[in-house]
């Protein structure tokens, strides 16, 4: 009996903990069974419904399981509770309604390793650094005037590629189509945009700095998001599944020695120069350089480090594919491209190239990108969000700590929502009034508090490319072939085939524009080395009215110096008349007076050839001045003709 009461306290120290055990667990068990939880299908064991999205890209299959269980699913991914949203009611409601319960990001492998330990912006919780970091962005590097005077360095990347895609030979004879690789131009493209809003100028041997940084990029998207396994089951990560850490953490050091360097250039730069280094432009480094001198608690070096990453990563290949699809789409539909060059030629015209500034009065243009994101979303199941509190979406009880995956690319093709979604009819966005009124049934910037901070930047970017090389060459498909519309897996929706295209030989607007360039940055050369006096400048130009191509590019250029020079006299030598009857008319000379002339114009060529034969490239809008061109210059590996539409027929003066 004494024994018996002994051992009583020792009972009742076991049973009471075990007794509590099964009440939480009985209770938390009633209470989920209470809930009304999403649809969901059947899942198997520990993986859950992993097998579901094993196959396809992710959101095809996440759009897969939408049609068969409807717009608002749980899921368990591994260890995770997954929502997963595909209609614009339900998106608008998390968005919306539920803006601050669906503001959190989930703590990913990732953005663990690559995110600076989740303190960029697009991985960190949402709270004061959010914000900080936030305002950051919206004040000192995407605003309005902040966009506005970066557009020259903009515009200068996007003419760049014009120029070299220009120069490149044709294939078969020089001045013939070419085959070109488009997915690294426009990699390359985006890259240089936002490289030259991060930093002053680009290193040499920047080509081998882009590439380390494409590479670091696309390993990152591969294993970012829903497609990586690890991200579901934290154990695996412990037994170093796939080295998944091990790559990443290469990934890592390599990032960040590459922005290591770029900051300490600037620094020494800074030091040097005891300013921006690059007077007038203040790139985001030096921003953030001073920002940082005035507050080094909130702006520390990692923090500096994480912004830049996060930009080049998450405007780079977004843009590019973006691009990259637009075009795809614009071969597939001829019909499509060509109402965009018309509207370009009536807006623009062919006397000069495309600024930013245009871009607001090039609608149809808008159209093409806004349904090309419809259908491409760069980033098609937007970045994952995190529930932060309990709540409910389409009538369904959502958990504290659910992850939200809203698929944008099912959203823009729900044929509840969009009239035909599978075809591409830029035309629906102005019907329908534009993007805005598309509210939440487009989203491939996302929408509420997390949403993209970059819209206005990429919209720039992309509309400006396109339009420049709409506007100067002329495009076309691989002869009898298709173009491979695949998509990949990643975060950002990659093409798995590299759009390859044919390009035409340039138009007049690019042949005069470059011409214009040319002529002008050469004589303000003189023009600065001579300050201080009142400067005319004379062009001798005959026959400028005689309707051939050369006048555009005399007007083009002497505009152009008037613009940048409006006190600078320009004088043009013209003679008006020039038809073989008005030369034939100018009557025969005496001999000796024709023996003068003939000296005269022997030495005059000579003298030109020799000038014309030092040129590093010539550009010739007829056959006629081409061969003009070959024989007194001699330099026909450098003399490209550039077609002019319509052309023109100059034989008759030939006579
Ligand atoms: C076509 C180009 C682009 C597309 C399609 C795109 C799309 C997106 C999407 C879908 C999100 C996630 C929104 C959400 O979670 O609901 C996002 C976030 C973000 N984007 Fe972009 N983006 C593009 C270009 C850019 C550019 C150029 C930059 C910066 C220079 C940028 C910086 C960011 C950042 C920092 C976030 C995280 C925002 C946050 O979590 O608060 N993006 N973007």
């Amino acid at each position: 009996m004494a024994d018996a009461a002994s051992s009583l306290p020792l009972l009742s120290s076991l049973l009471i903990p075990l007794f509590l055990l099964f009440a939480s667990l009985s209770w938390r068990w009633t209470k989920s069974v209470r809930k009304n939880l999403p649809p969901s299908p059947r899942s198997f064991p520990i993986i859950g419904h992993l097998h579901l999205i094993a196959k396809l890209p992710t959101h095809r299959a996440l759009a897969a399981i939408a049609a068969a269980r409807g717009p608002v699913v749980l899921l368990r991914l591994g260890s995770r509770p997954v929502l997963l949203v595909s209609s614009a009611p339900a998106a608008e409601e998390c968005f919306t309604a539920h803006d601050v319960a669906f503001a959190n990001r989930p703590n990913l492998l990732v953005p663990q390793m690559l995110g600076f330990v989740c303190t960029t912006m697009g991985w960190t919780p949402h709270g004061p650094h959010w914000r900080d970091l936030r305002r950051i962005y919206a004040v000192h590097l995407l605003s309005s005037a902040a966009l506005r005077s970066s557009s020259d360095s903009r515009t200068r990347a996007v003419r760049s590629l014009a120029k070299a895609l220009f120069l490149e030979p044709g294939d078969s004879e020089p001045d013939g189509p070419r085959r070109v690789e488009m997915k690294t131009k426009f990699y390359n493209l985006a890259y240089d945009v936002m490289m030259r809003m991060v930093a002053t100028a680009l290193k040499e041997g920047s080509a081998e700095e882009r590439q380390r940084f494409r590479e670091i990029v696309q390993k990152t998207s591969a294993v970012s998001g829903a497609a990586n396994v690890t991200e579901f089951f934290p154990a695996l990560r412990r037994l170093g599944w796939r080295g998944t850490e091990r790559k990443l953490a290469r990934l890592q050091r390599s990032r960040d020695a590459l922005i290591g360097e770029l900051i300490e250039r600037h620094r020494v730069r800074r030091r040097q120069s005891g300013s921006n280094g690059d007077k007038g432009r203040a790139t985001v480094i030096d921003v953030m350089l001073s920002l940082q001198e005035s507050d080094p608690g909130t702006y520390t070096d990692v923090t500096i480090r994480g912004l830049i990453a996060e930009i080049l990563a998450a405007g780079t290949d977004t843009s590019a594919v973006t691009m990259e699809w637009a075009m795809c789409l614009l071969l597939i539909h001829p019909e499509v491209l060509h109402a965009a060059r018309a509207e370009l030629d009536a807006k623009i015209g062919q006397g000069r190239m495309v600024e930013e500034e245009d871009i607001p009065n090039l609608a149809y243009l808008n159209c093409i990108i806004n349904e090309t994101l419809r259908l491409y979303p760069a980033v098609p199941l937007l970045v994952p969000h995190e529930s932060s509190q309990d709540c409910t979406v389409g009538g369904y009880d959502v958990p504290r700590g659910t992850m939200l995956l809203a698929n944008a690319w099912a959203i823009h093709r729900d044929p509840n929502t969009w009239d035909q979604p599978e075809e591409f009819k830029p035309e629906r966005f102005q019907c329908e009034g534009g993007k805005e009124e598309a509210g939440l049934r487009m989203l491939p910037f996302g929408s509420g508090r997390r949403r993209c901070p970059g819209e206005g930047l990429a919209m720039r970017v992309i509309a400006l490319a396109l339009a420049t090389l709409i506007h100067c060459f002329e495009w076309d498909k691989l002869p009898g072939e298709d173009v491979d519309m695949t998509e990949g897996q990643g975060l950002s929706m990659p093409k798995v085939k590299p759009l390859e295209v044919i390009r035409w030989a340039a138009t007049t607007t690019l042949l005069s524009s470059l011409l214009s360039l040319v002529l002008f940055s050469a004589v303000a050369a003189v023009i600065s080395g001579r300050r201080g006096r009142r400067t005319a400048v004379g062009f001798f130009h005959p026959y400028t009215n005689d309707g051939g191509g050369g006048e555009r590019v005399l007007w083009c250029f002497v505009r152009a110096m008037q613009e940048e020079k409006p006190d600078l006299d320009c004088a043009v030598f013209t003679v008006d008349d020039a038809s073989p009857q008005s030369l034939a008319a100018r009557g025969p000379l005496s001999i000796l007076l024709s023996r003068c002339t003939l000296v005269y114009y022997t030495i005059f060529s000579w003298l030109y050839g020799s000038v014309g034969s030092c040129a590093h490239l010539a550009m010739a809008n007829s056959s006629w001045t081409r061969s003009h061109i070959d024989c007194l210059w001699k330099i026909p590996q450098l003399t490209k003709r550039v077609h002019r539409h319509p052309p023109r027929d100059t034989s008759s003066l030939q006579n």
